[in-house]
């Protein structure tokens, strides 16, 4: 085994707004001896501005950390503070309305907005602009490609206003290329928007391509064990050298988490 890139200590920058906080967090489903401990006493601050990448063998509970941030369960101990923040979820599957357009999918999300139809049209449209889908506003989602529908989501998940992206694998169902365009729009988003992103992925290159941070989950019950933050320049290569290099080392952990839990 390769010597840790670091322990886990919290590697957030020093003095950054913390988004997101979650304290001696645990979440038990079901109860007694049919009872599964999800998730167990995890700390873990995302700072406003942040890009924090989630890697951990399956049914670890990184999932179930996402729904907890977004308050759709409640942890079974600790706390999770938000400071008020608006949080928006997005999945690996886009989950559109068929019969609905592009444009009246991402306007949905603007109905909280006290907005004429007028404008939540006109303001659809520039969320749809931002994820270069301009001029795509009329089309019905099966009119589209999967990274194009996967864009519609990113668009309708900006349209919530929301200060914190969670992001449950995203662009695992897309190809390599398409992926590598998404990752390049994500990051430009986030960039302009200074969003703080929980992002879970299978995929340790994809992790090290992202996040400002890769945090490391111990199989069920997860825990944080790792935190490895990636100093690389941006916006980096996936397959880039520096990156597969990065990747191999976590690799290396994630493994131990993975053989550890088969055992
Ligand atoms: N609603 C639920 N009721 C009971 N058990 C659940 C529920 N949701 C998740 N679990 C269990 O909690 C554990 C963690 O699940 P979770 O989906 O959070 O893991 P995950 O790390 O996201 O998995 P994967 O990487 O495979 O998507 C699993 O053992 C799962 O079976």
């Amino acid at each position: 085994m390769t010597a840790p890139l670091t322990e886990h200590t919290e590697s957030r920058p020093e003095g950054a707004t913390p988004a997101v906080r979650l304290a001696g967090v645990s979440k038990m489903y079901g109860t007694g001896k049919a009872g599964i401990l999800a998730l167990d006493n995890v700390d873990l601050t995302v700072a406003q501005g942040e890009f924090v990448c989630l890697l951990g063998a399956s049914g670890c509970g990184k999932s179930t950390m996402l729904s907890l941030v977004a308050g759709l369960d409640a942890p079974s101990a600790g706390k999770i503070d938000l400071d008020g923040r608006r949080v928006s979820l997005m999945f690996q599957e886009p989950a559109l309305f068929p019969w609905l357009t592009v444009s009246a999918n991402v306007e949905m999300a603007l109905r909280a907005k006290k907005l004429d139809k007028r404008q939540r049209r006109a303001s659809a449209l520039e969320f749809l602009d931002m994820v270069h889908l301009g001029g795509f506003g009329d089309k019905r989602p099966h009119e589209l490609s999967g990274g194009m529908r996967q864009r519609v989501a990113l668009a309708r998940s900006l349209a919530q206003d929301s200060d914190v992206l969670l992001m449950d694998e995203p662009f695992g169902a897309l190809d390599a290329m398409t992926r590598d365009l998404l990752h390049d729009e994500l990051e430009r988003i986030w960039r302009e928007r200074t969003l703080a992103v929980l992002f879970v992925t299978h995929n340790v290159r994809e992790a090290v391509r992202l996040g400002d941070r890769v945090v490391l989950l111990s199989s069920r019950p997860g825990k944080v064990v790792q935190d490895f933050p990636v100093t690389l320049a941006r916006p980096r290569r996936t397959d880039s050298t520096e990156v597969a290099r990065i990747a191999a080392e976590i690799t290396d952990h994630l493994r131990t988490e993975v053989v550890r839990h088969a055992r």
